[in-house]
């Protein structure tokens, strides 16, 4: 082999690695973390602490999907989507995997419990448990409500940030976990959508293959307009201002408006754009609470 594809293949592995965890999903998490550290605080949280906090909870994040891929490896070979995971086409080694996520969770708690808290330190790894064994072992291959409650650990971010900073989880970090909880349905069943075959072929209970596209529609339909009250509340506790209630409410419009148009008539490519636009929504929530924060702080 020459220097240059030695190198190539090296690189190739190195990714492999990165796609094993997930790293856009991980992003928007930290990104909501790191919004739960902003609003914490009225003025601005110790950016040390911050971002000991970022990294400690990317790699906690980053260790649960990896072993979420390990754990799934026979199932994820049976998805289009998914098939080509290093776990599931067999070109990492299971030990491997396992060795990854020892050294990325240890190294997460270490920097959570020594230069964060203790408190957001059992947190992470609380969320860490309940996504990578409640969810991935007990609740996905069981009920078609897994994603609803395992969506939980998925919410919790917002939380970890909260008492990163505060070293305490208040209403108001609750509130936020209770957004990301109501939006996950309509974010994963738009996407369960359009790959229901995918998910019949794995035997896996997501709503779509148990109770019909129909039914989940309505579903998505429902959490959406649940989600927009929800995304509300902010404001009518008082966390937050008219800036973010404005934006709130555009943005929930636009997102039950697509919903809306998805419930009426299906297509794949409708269901593909309600996914996307889920995790843009998402975002650009999140973002207009930090401004707000910011215009308040001012
Ligand atoms: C139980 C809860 C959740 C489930 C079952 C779920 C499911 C999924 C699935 C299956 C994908 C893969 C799409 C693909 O491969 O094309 C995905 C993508 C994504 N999810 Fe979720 N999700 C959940 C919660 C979350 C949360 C809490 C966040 C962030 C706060 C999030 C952010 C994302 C992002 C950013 C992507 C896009 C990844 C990409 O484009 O590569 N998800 N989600
Ligand atoms: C410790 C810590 C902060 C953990 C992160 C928790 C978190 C953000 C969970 C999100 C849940 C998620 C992306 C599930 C993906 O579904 P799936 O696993 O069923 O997707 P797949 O079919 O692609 O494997």
């Amino acid at each position: 082999m020459t220097s240059t594809t030695a190198k190539d293949s090296n690189l190739g592995l190195l990714r492999q690695y990165w796609v094993l965890t997930k790293p856009r999903v991980t992003q928007l998490a930290v990104f909501c973390a790191v919004i739960g550290m902003f609003l914490a605080t009225p003025g601005l949280p110790d950016l040390s602490k911050v971002a000991c906090a970022t990294v400690g909870i990317w790699l906690l994040a980053a260790a649960a999907f990896a072993i979420n891929c390990l754990i799934e490896q026979q199932v994820d070979a049976k998805m289009l989507r998914t098939a080509r995971r290093g776990t599931a086409a067999g070109t990492i080694p299971p030990t491997q995997v396992l060795l990854l996520s020892g050294l990325l969770g240890g190294a997460g708690m270490l920097i959570l419990y020594r230069w964060v808290n203790p408190l957001t330190m059992w947190l992470t790894f609380a969320t860490f448990v309940g996504y990578a064994v409640i969810y991935t072992v007990i609740l996905k291959p069981r009920t078609p409500q897994n994603i609803v409650i395992g969506g939980l650990s998925g919410a919790m971010p917002p939380a970890l940030g909260w008492a990163a900073i505060a070293d305490a989880v208040p209403a108001q970090a609750w509130l936020l976990v209770l957004i990301i909880f109501i939006w996950t349905p309509p974010h994963f069943w738009a996407l369960a959508l359009y790959r229901t075959k995918d998910y019949a072929s794995a035997g896996l209970p997501m709503l779509p293959v148990t109770h019909g596209e129909k039914f989940t529609r309505l579903h998505i339909l429902l959490y959406s307009v649940a989600l927009w009250a929800t995304t509300l509340l902010p404001y009518v506790i008082g966390m937050s201002g008219l800036l973010y209630l404005a934006l709130a409410t555009l943005l929930g419009a636009w997102f039950v408006f697509n919903a809306y148009r998805l419930f009426r008539s299906y297509s794949d490519e409708l269901a593909r754009k309600l996914f996307r636009d889920s995790i843009i929504y998402l975002s650009l929530l999140f973002a207009a609470l930090l401004l707000d924060h910011w215009v308040v702080i001012q």
